[in-house]
Parts: C-alpha cells; sequence; structure tokens
C-alpha cells in the first residue's frame, strides 16, 4: 500500500494532454524541483545510535512557496514521497491557494519510539534540511503519524539558525502560533466536498451513509462532524481493527475509545476483516488512511456511489478506470482532501499577520475556497465530458502551466 510517481502522473499525462500542453512544458512540470535526502543519526534512550533516512521533495513552486506535509512512517521511500509532494502541486492549484507542493518523510514506524527519540529525530531532520525550507522557500506540516507537537519541534529547531519565524511550518499548537480549526480541517474539507456533490443530487450529507477507513486526523474528523452533521456512519477502521454495523456506527463512543487508548483496537462493535471494510454497503466511501487501498479488484466490489479520498492517492490508476466504468462518482484527493492545506495556508496568512482569527472565520474561509472549488471542477469535468479527477488535474496544470509561461525560463 503506497503512492507511486508513474500513478500521479498518468493522472497528470491524461490532463495535461487534453489541455493540448507541449512535451517539453509537461517535462518541466512533471519533474520535481529538488529532492533533499538526509542521514539522521540519533542518540536512542539505550545509548546505541539510531540511523534514520530522511526526505524533502520540492515538486513545483511556480505558484508560491513550496508546500506539504512530513510523514513518519516505516514505509517512506523516496518515490512515494515524489507522488506525495506533486499531489501537493496540483492540490494547491485546484483549490487556488498561493503555494506549490512538497512532501517530506522519515523512514521510521514513530510508535517504537520514545517522545525524548522522537523529538531528537525530528530535530535533526530539521537541522538537515533548513537550509531548504523557510516561510517564504518551503512550509512543512502534519501527515501521517505528525502532529502539532512534531511541528513545534521544527519551528523551534529552525528558530536556532534563522530567528523566529513561527510561518516556517503550520499545524502547530494553537498556544504557539497554530490556526484554530487547523486540526479538523481535513476532515472537514472532505465533508464540504461530499456536500457540494450531494447538492446536485438534490440530497444533504444527513440522508446518506459513510464507511470510513482510517481513523486518525483525517477520518476521525470527518467521522465525527458527518455525525454531527446529521449522516449515519456504518463502517470504520484503523491499522488495529475494522467495524461495521448496518444500524450505524457510535461515533462519539469510538472517538472516545480511541481518544483512551490510543486506537480502535478493543472498541466494541461488530468486526470485520481490514481488507473487507472498503467493499462493505454504503452510499459515500472515504478512504482516510493510506495510498494505493482501491486496486482494481477492490474497485470491483466497493457497493457505494460516491468515493471521497480523504487520504492521498488511495486509488491506483486501473482501479479508478474501473470505478469509473462503474458509474461511481469520485471526489480525488487533491479536492477532497484540501482542507488541510487551505487552513494551513490561513494559519501562514495568520503568522505573517501577527493576528489570529478566530474559528468561526476559519470555518467561513474555508467554505469560501472549497465551495467555488467543486463547482469549478464540475464545470470542466461537464464542458469536457471527463471524470471529476481528470477535470481537477485539467484546473490544476492549466494554472501552473499559467504561472510558469508567465514567469519564464
Ligand atoms: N493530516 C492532514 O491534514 C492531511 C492528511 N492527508 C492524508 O490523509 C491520510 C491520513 O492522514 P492522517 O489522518 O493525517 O494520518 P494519521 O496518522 O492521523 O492517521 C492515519 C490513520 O490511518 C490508519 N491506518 C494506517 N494504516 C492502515 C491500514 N493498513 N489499514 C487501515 N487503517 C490504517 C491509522 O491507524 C490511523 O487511524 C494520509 O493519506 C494523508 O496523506 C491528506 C490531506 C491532509
Ligand atoms: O497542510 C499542509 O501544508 C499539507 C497537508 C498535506 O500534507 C496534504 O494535504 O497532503
Amino acid at each position: 500500500m503506497s503512492n507511486s510517481f508513474a500513478d500521479v502522473n498518468r493522472y497528470f499525462e491524461r490532463a495535461a494532454s487534453l489541455l493540448g500542453l507541449s512535451a517539453p512544458l509537461k517535462k518541466q512540470l512533471e519533474t520535481p524541483h529538488r529532492e533533499v535526502r538526509v542521514e539522521c543519526n540519533i542518540r536512542m534512550d539505550d545509548g546505541t545510535v539510531g540511523t534514520f533516512t530522511g526526505f524533502r521533495v520540492q515538486h513545483d513552486n511556480a505558484r508560491g512557496p513550496f508546500k506539504g506535509g512530513l510523514r513518519f512512517h516505516q514505509e517512506v521511500e523516496i518515490d512515494e514521497v515524489r507522488a506525495l509532494a506533486s499531489l501537493m502541486t496540483w492540490k494547491t492549484a485546484v483549490v487556488g491557494i498561493p503555494y506549490g507542493g512538497a512532501k517530506g518523510g522519515i523512514t521510521v514506524d514513530p510508535t517504537t519510539l520514545s517522545k525524548g527519540e522522537l523529538e531528537r529525530l525530528t530535530r535533526k531532520f530539521t537541522a538537515g534540511i533548513h537550509e531548504f525550507i523557510g516561510d517564504t522557500v518551503d512550509i512543512p506540516a502534519p501527515d501521517v503519524n505528525t502532529n502539532a507537537q512534531v511541528m513545534a519541534w521544527i519551528m523551534d529547531e529552525y528558530a536556532k539558525f534563522h530567528g523566529f519565524r513561527p510561518g516556517v511550518v503550520t499545524g502547530k499548537p494553537v498556544e504557539l502560533f497554530g490556526s484554530l480549526g487547523r486540526e479538523e480541517a481535513t476532515g472537514r474539507g472532505v465533508m464540504i466536498s461530499i456536500e457540494e456533490h450531494l447538492k446536485t443530487l438534490g440530497k444533504t450529507l444527513a440522508d446518506v451513509t459513510y464507511v470510513i477507513q482510517g481513523f486518525g486526523n483525517v477520518g476521525n474528523n470527518a467521522a465525527r462532524l458527518l455525525t454531527e452533521a446529521g449522516g449515519k456512519v456504518l463502517g470504520i477502521g484503523d491499522h488495529t481493527g475494522s467495524f461495521y454495523d448496518p444500524a450505524g456506527i457510535d461515533i462519539p463512543a469510538a472517538l472516545a475509545w480511541q481518544k483512551a487508548n490510543r486506537s480502535l483496537a478493543g472498541f466494541q462493535a461488530p468486526k470485520v476483516e481490514r481488507d473487507a471494510l472498503l467493499v462493505q454497503r454504503c452510499d459515500v466511501l472515504i478512504p482516510a488512511a493510506l495510498g494505493g487501498v482501491i486496486t482494481p479488484s477492490v474497485a470491483r466490489e466497493v457497493n457505494c456511489s460516491l468515493i471521497s479520498e480523504g487520504a492521498n492517492g488511495p486509488t491506483t490508476p486501473d482501479a479508478d478506470e474501473v470505478l469509473h466504468q462503474r458509474g461511481i462518482t469520485v471526489l480525488p484527493d487533491i479536492y477532497a482532501n484540501a482542507g488541510g492545506v487551505t487552513v494551513s495556508y490561513f494559519e501562514w496568512v495568520q503568522n505573517i499577520q501577527q493576528f489570529a482569527w478566530d474559528e468561526q472565520r476559519v470555518r467561513r474561509e474555508l467554505e469560501v475556497i472549497m465551495r467555488p472549488a467543486y463547482a469549478k471542477i464540475a464545470e470542466v469535468a461537464r464542458a469536457r465530458s471527463v471524470d471529476m479527477r481528470t477535470a481537477a488535474f485539467m484546473v490544476a496544470i492549466d494554472r501552473v502551466a499559467r504561472a510558469t509561461e508567465l514567469r519564464g525560463a
């Protein structure tokens, strides 16, 4: 289960060809600008030296500073980071926020580290990449297995080299120049994406049922918000367990369980096999864990009419074809999960202005970005008779291509 750069580029290639981009421009837009690899040696609690490898891939900055999350996971490798960095370029462009795309990661299972080891590793990585990041250069943020505390360490370590620059990183703790609403932002954006689509069908969030894979930052906030909106969540799961109940899962109980136990293991609800969760009956499926989980065989069996991609790259290109042939609408990752980076943008704006917004304003401004973006993608999908993913890539690539040409060589 991972993302591949070749897979992202299949989507890129299809959309770029429909736009009639020249071969040299396509190559320029496809190729990452810079890739940084750092060895991070740290002192482990038992006195030994731990060696870890970290990456930062800066894909494109024609429309603004590089922007994107930082992932700590045992399966992180350069090709995947490249894929995720490229998705960030198209994501920031499709919602029209003034950034390019980047992604970083360290190959580590953070659950095997103590808090002290995690802090030392984060600081070592930051020291290794500090020359390449900055609030006008490249701005990291949380992704899988990273959080506000990790961002605070990055901000602090960066300050040792460059002085106080809170906008060097987003997703910080609210007490330390973070933004209200950032933590739930990706889940909220997923909800908005679904709401916009349902509107076109004359339905509301309360009229449909949901299955959500992944119960971390994206999945659990989506589950909470959809439940608060009156929707019924039938299935949830994380890496420790999956649950499905046609009568509905008690989401407040699941959230409380997860908060107390740090995972869903042991949660009391009807269990299903991890791989079976994605094919349970529902109206809306929300993959919100890792990439590559919707393969052609899963796509042939999913039992929903809409997929909103909370995760990055959850659907392989071959599976995407199958979904299209089956008439299942996919709200693509670069749009559906853009709520997180959008509120990161608001955090950065607040940091630059040294002026904090209240949460209502953050939510309002998120809608101002997410709702028209749906309309734009849907308009292109209609006008060019393409699916929503192709349309989203076309909108994004067109914007990056124009910026690139206007800036010149
Ligand atoms: N955090 C953010 O703001 C954004 C995250 N994303 C994407 O959303 C996805 C989830 O990210 P976060 O929620 O931030 O990460 P997280 O670390 O908070 O949570 C990840 C969740 O996925 C689950 N998971 C991991 N492996 C699994 C497996 N094999 N089967 C089932 N569940 C599994 C974990 O148990 C956990 O519940 C990733 O693809 C990430 O790139 C996208 C946009 C923004
Ligand atoms: O908030 C951000 O800057 C980036 C979040 C992220 O990594 C993503 O959207 O995939």
